[in-house]
């Protein structure tokens, strides 16, 4: 990813990383490392302006378009590796999590669902992403938190694999779990992983619309627009 200053996932990225995903699987890549350009942000998470007093036939497209581009994340039938050199709040932490393996680099960067600090909420699927990576009660405990974990922690509660010490190393890292991968048959590699992710993909692919029409109307709310009315005010003011 290579949108300055920090990644936010924007309609645009968002289109592009979709597109990219597509072309990747007709194309029958081996494997895909997904990483930044910064120095220090992974991604930081869904571009708040998309949600701040948005234009309805346009946040439903950003909305579906995110829906799509976790999809094809997630159900690729390719290897997929996060090479996490950097911050991976939110919207960050959704790609993270859909990748196969989770290489960070330590020790200063943090990452987590922190929704509930923002005073909106992770979508069931992004719920369900961080229970498949961490367990039940983990999971609750983060989300309700809206915890962000240092590298160390995220190591231990199992939301990473593997602590880096830079990008190249992240990177090398990354390689060497595609590299393993890349022995095994390939039908039966994806076939096990559609199977492990099945429910959690079905779960999104049954409800589309409902969660469409719960993300568009949770951005209409007052209170909504106003928690990130200021929360883009303590940004722009740090
Ligand atoms: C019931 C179902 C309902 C569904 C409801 C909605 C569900 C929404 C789901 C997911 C939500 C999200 O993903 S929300 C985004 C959450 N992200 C964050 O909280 C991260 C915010 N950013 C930061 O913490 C920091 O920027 C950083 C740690 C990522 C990087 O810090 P750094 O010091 O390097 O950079 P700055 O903070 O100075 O930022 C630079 C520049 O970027 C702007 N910025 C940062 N983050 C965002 C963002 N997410 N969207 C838009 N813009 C962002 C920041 O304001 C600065 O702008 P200026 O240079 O103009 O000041």
């Amino acid at each position: 990813m290579q949108k300055p200053p920090v990644n936010s996932l924007n309609l645009d990225l968002l289109v592009a990383l979709r597109d990219t995903l597509v072309k990747l699987e007709k194309e029958k890549c081996k494997g895909m490392i997904l990483t930044s350009e910064s120095p220090s942000v992974f991604s930081a998470g869904l571009d708040i302006m998309e949600m701040y007093r948005p234009d309805h036939n346009r946040a439903r497209k950003f909305w579906t378009t995110l829906q799509d581009t976790w999809i094809k994340l997630y159900s690729s039938p390719y290897p997929t590796v996060a090479a996490i050199n950097g911050h991976s709040p939110a919207g960050g932490c959704l790609l993270a999590l859909s990748c196969e393996y989770r290489v960070m680099v330590g020790p200063k960067f943090t990452i987590g669902l922190n929704e509930t600090q923002l005073g909106i909420v992770a979508p069931f699927w992004f719920q369900d992403c961080m229970r498949n990576a961490i367990g039940e009660r983990q999971a609750e405990l983060a989300l309700t938190l809206g915890k962000m974990f240092s590298v160390d922690e995220a190591l231990k509660v199992g939301l990473i694999d593997e602590i880096a010490k830079d990008k190249a190393d992240a990177i090398s890292k990354a390689e060497d779990f595609l590299d393993e991968q890349s022995g095994l048959p390939a039908l039966a590699r994806s076939t096990v992983k559609v199977a492990f992710r099945e429910a959690t993909l079905n779960r999104l692919l049954k409800n589309r619309e409902a969660d469409t029409k719960m993300f568009l109307d949770f951005i209409s709310m007052p209170k909504v627009q106003q928690a990130l009315e200021m929360y883009m005010q303590t940004l722009k003011k740090k």
